[in-house]
């Protein structure tokens, strides 16, 4: 649904965006992930024809959007509903008048837009509020009303710009499990910006990691996290301390493998003793995925390694 190749952008001298390269197909829940300033806003912003790019393609459906002319553009976003870390919404206007406000722009009828918003006011829970003000909102609330007036257009394609970035983590985790329901209930591709890992792993399918423009990483998000290369351990601040003696083997454990004993039976049947360093873990995506850092003599690595080669598990010997 999106195909971006070699995709370069620049503020004046400034490369902002170099050589990016990576698709998005329908129905996936994409995460753009990165530090301040490491380009995401930016990158969201060339997928919605908002900002020109220089090099490169960026097809959405199979249109070049740098190509658009103005009366395609406006078409094109209509099928992009956006939401963003404060809202944005008309503090003077009420909750079904933000929310209807893109449908009158486009000239719908009364009774259409009053179908619709009402609607989607239930989808994202605030049938109750259809009165109310921002003001008397909360925060989570006010992003329920962004989502909703997002969607009034029907767009393929949701694009969210830190939208829990200003939220508590527990609101962040509805507004995230209602993200969900609306990938799922009405099959909108969801791509998100944020600078929040927890987010990634609560809601991406996909993600893909940016530092100063570049690609770092794109992975499916278990991927990512399970056997993490030294950009992304660095990315994501873990050193790992480990100790200086004997040999430190780490264990990583994928979706379904996460709770086998394996480390127990491996004591027993080889009759060894050995230290457990750290473990931890996770759940990403629904997943369960775990990694774990043991330590062993020297002398007993080469019976370990053999022991680990015949299981459906990875590893590998930390230096
Ligand atoms: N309109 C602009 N003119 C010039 N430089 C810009 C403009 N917009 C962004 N930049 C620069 O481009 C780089 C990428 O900015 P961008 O906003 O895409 O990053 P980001 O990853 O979204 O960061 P944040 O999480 O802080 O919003 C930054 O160095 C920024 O200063």
């Amino acid at each position: 649904m999106i195909e971006i190749k070699n995709l370069n952008k620049y503020y004046g001298q400034i490369k902002v965006l170099n050589n990016i390269n990576l698709s998005i197909d329908k129905g996936d829940i994409f995460a753009i992930v990165g530090h301040s300033g490491a380009g995401k806003s930016t990158l969201l912003r060339c997928i919605n024809g908002l900002e020109d790019y220089h090099e490169g393609s960026l097809l959405v459906n199979k249109k070049e959007v740098k190509n658009l002319t103005k009366l395609k553009l406006r078409e094109f976003r209509k099928n992009i509903g956006m939401i963003f870390q404060h809202f944005s919404l008309l503090q003077r206007k009420t909750v079904f008048e933000n929310v209807s406000l893109p449908m009158e722009l486009w000239g719908y009828s009364k009774d259409e837009i009053e179908k619709k918003v009402l609607n989607l006011l239930e989808l994202v829970g605030l049938e109750s509020k259809v009165n109310s003000y921002p003001k008397e909102l909360s925060g989570g609330q006010k992003q329920r009303v962004a989502i909703a007036r997002a969607l009034t257009l029907d767009p393929e394609i949701l694009l969210s710009d830190e939208a829990t970035s200003a939220l508590d983590p527990n609101t962040t985790t509805s507004i995230l499990n209602l993200l969900k329901k609306i990938n799922k209930q009405l099959n909108i591709t969801i791509i998100l910006v944020t600078h929040e890992m927890e987010v990634v792993k609560q809601i991406a399918q996909k993600a893909l990691l940016l530092e100063h423009g570049n690609i770092i990483g794109l992975d499916v998000t278990e991927d990512l996290f399970l056997k993490p290369d030294e950009k992304m351990k660095h990315f994501l601040g873990e050193e790992e301390v480990v100790p200086k003696e004997g040999v430190n083997i780490k264990l990583y454990f994928p979706k379904d493998n996460a709770y086998q004993s394996l480390i127990t039976s491996m004591a027993r049947e080889l009759d060894i003793d050995f230290s457990i360093v750290w473990g931890k873990l996770e759940e990403i995506n629904t997943h369960i995925i775990g990694n774990m850092v043991i330590n062993i003599k020297e002398e007993q690595k080469e019976i370990v390694c053999k022991y680990l080669e015949n299981r459906a598990i990875t590893w590998e010997i930390l230096k």
